[in-house]
């Protein structure tokens, strides 16, 4: 059994509830553990799984949050720059799932995010499982 990190922005909490029951959901079905940690906005996620990781209790990572285009180019910003480095810390050979939503608007959000439709939550967490599995294997 292998215990898993949930990082989530806390930015949408009632979006990221969502995100992090279908997370939730796919470790425990895959009979791992699992611990969540909450940073204020996606741009916190990198650097709270690089601190974390640092730690050796974490198996596996995932990345939960949701950002909404507004009116500047801060949604760029925050949208690239969180899956840049996420991608930077994959290649360091860390298992991590990319579960931060870039919407347009807060419907959109939803049915990415809502376990019993797009289920995105659930989505990461399985592919950070499936990396974590790989290195179990080759690695
Ligand atoms: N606009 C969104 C943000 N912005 C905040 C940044 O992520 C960051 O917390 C701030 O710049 C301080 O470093 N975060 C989201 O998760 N979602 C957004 O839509
Ligand atoms: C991530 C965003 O774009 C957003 O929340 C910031 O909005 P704005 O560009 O209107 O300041």
């Amino acid at each position: 059994m292998a215990k898993i990190l949930l990082a989530e922005a806390r930015f949408y909490p009632h979006l990221n509830d969502m995100l992090l029951e279908g997370a939730r959901t796919a470790v425990e079905a895959a009979g791992h553990k699992h611990e969540t940690i909450t940073v204020p906005g996606a741009l916190e996620l990198p650097a709270a799984i690089s601190l974390t990781a640092k730690s050796g209790r974490f198996c596996a990572f995932v990345a939960l949050g949701v950002v909404i285009r507004g009116e500047t180019y801060h949604f760029e910003i925050v949208a690239e720059e969180s899956a840049r480095a996420l991608m930077e810390l994959s290649l360091q050979g860390f298992a991590i799932g990319n579960g931060i939503l870039t919407v347009e608007n807060e419907a959109q959000a939803i049915e990415r995010a809502d376990p019993r439709q797009g289920d995105k939550g659930g989505h990461a967490a399985r592919a950070a499982l499936a990396l974590y599995d790989l290195r179990e294997k080759y690695a």
